[in-house]
């Protein structure tokens, strides 16, 4: 069987090259181009590139996949800043290109998007619920992807479960001292040497808390989500959003 003709873009970046390791020790796939910043992207249709993975930056990841989807070059994607605007301009192109596939995991690793999955289903049976991200202090954006979207899928779960708002007296205090607001969930971003990336989701109710928490301990914690992403996003069409797709978590 032909193997899956792969690139990576961001291939110098922390998770990029991880992923160039990882796609070059991959038995089914073949690392075509590792590209930076300033590498032209037309060197991924002379490679004869299948797949791009793309880990950049928020600046540079629409225009790298307007690049592939208009060539019909699928794409796995990492990187952060995904904003409603965003998913509805990938959406457009992607429509002109119905035969192209994209996946946008805000977290490639099993636990986090357990973590996301357990949030979501515990949220309704509790008063409170907040999102404690914790990363390292070379991260650009804040909160972090896989928070925004816990905290996304948190409201979402209670608003279809007819939940209360969340408790909460404060009146006065210092600006940002009760995190960002994410659809009515408190999301607080932590910036510490020595992390790479952490997520706790705290839930309370009468008398009884429960914490969720993950820990990504190193960059290798991403590398099976994005190879199985490369392997699914070949047959699957259109804008997929969040690994759980593809590992049948609904
Ligand atoms: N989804 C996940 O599981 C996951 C995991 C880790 C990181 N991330 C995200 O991936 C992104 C990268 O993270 P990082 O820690 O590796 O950052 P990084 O700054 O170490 O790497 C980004 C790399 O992209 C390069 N780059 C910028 N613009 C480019 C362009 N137009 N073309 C090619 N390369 C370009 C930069 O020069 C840099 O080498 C961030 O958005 C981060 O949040 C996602
Ligand atoms: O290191 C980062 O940057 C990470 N970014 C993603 C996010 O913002 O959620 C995933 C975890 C690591």
């Amino acid at each position: 069987m032909s193997k899956l003709r792969v690139a990576v873009l961001g291939a110098k970046g922390r998770i990029g090259a991880e992923a160039v390791r990882a796609v070059e020790a991959a038995e089914d796939m073949e690392l075509v181009a590792a590209l930076g910043r300033g590498d032209k992207l037309e060197t991924l249709v002379d490679a004869g590139a299948q797949v791009v993975v793309e880990l950049t930056t928020p600046a540079s990841v629409m225009g790298n996949l307007d690049f592939c989807v208009r060539h019909g070059i699928h794409a796995v994607v990492g990187t952060t800043g995904w904003t409603d605007e965003r998913l509805a301009q990938l959406n457009t192109s992607l429509a002109a290109s119905p035969e192209t596939g994209v996946l946008i995991a805000p977290n490639f690793s099993i636990g986090a998007v357990l973590t996301m999955k357990f949030a979501e289903v515990a949220a309704p049976y509790f008063e409170s619920v907040e999102v404690v991200e914790l990363h390292h202090p070379n991260k650009v954006d804040a909160p972090s992807g896989t928070a925004t979207r816990t905290a996304q899928l948190i409201a979402a779960a209670r608003e279809r479960a007819g939940s209360a708002p969340q408790p909460d007296a404060t009146v006065t205090g210092l600006d940002g001292a009760r995190g960002a607001n994410v659809d009515g969930v408190p999301v607080h971003a932590v910036r510490l040497r020595g992390l790479l990336a952490h997520q706790e989701v705290l839930l309370g109710g009468e008398g009884e808390t429960l914490t969720i928490r993950h820990d990504s301990l190193h960059h290798s914690s991403f590398m099976p989500g994005i190879l199985l992403g490369v392997r699914r996003v070949v047959t699957t069409p259109g804008l997929t959003f969040g690994l759980e797709h593809f590992l049948d978590l609904g």
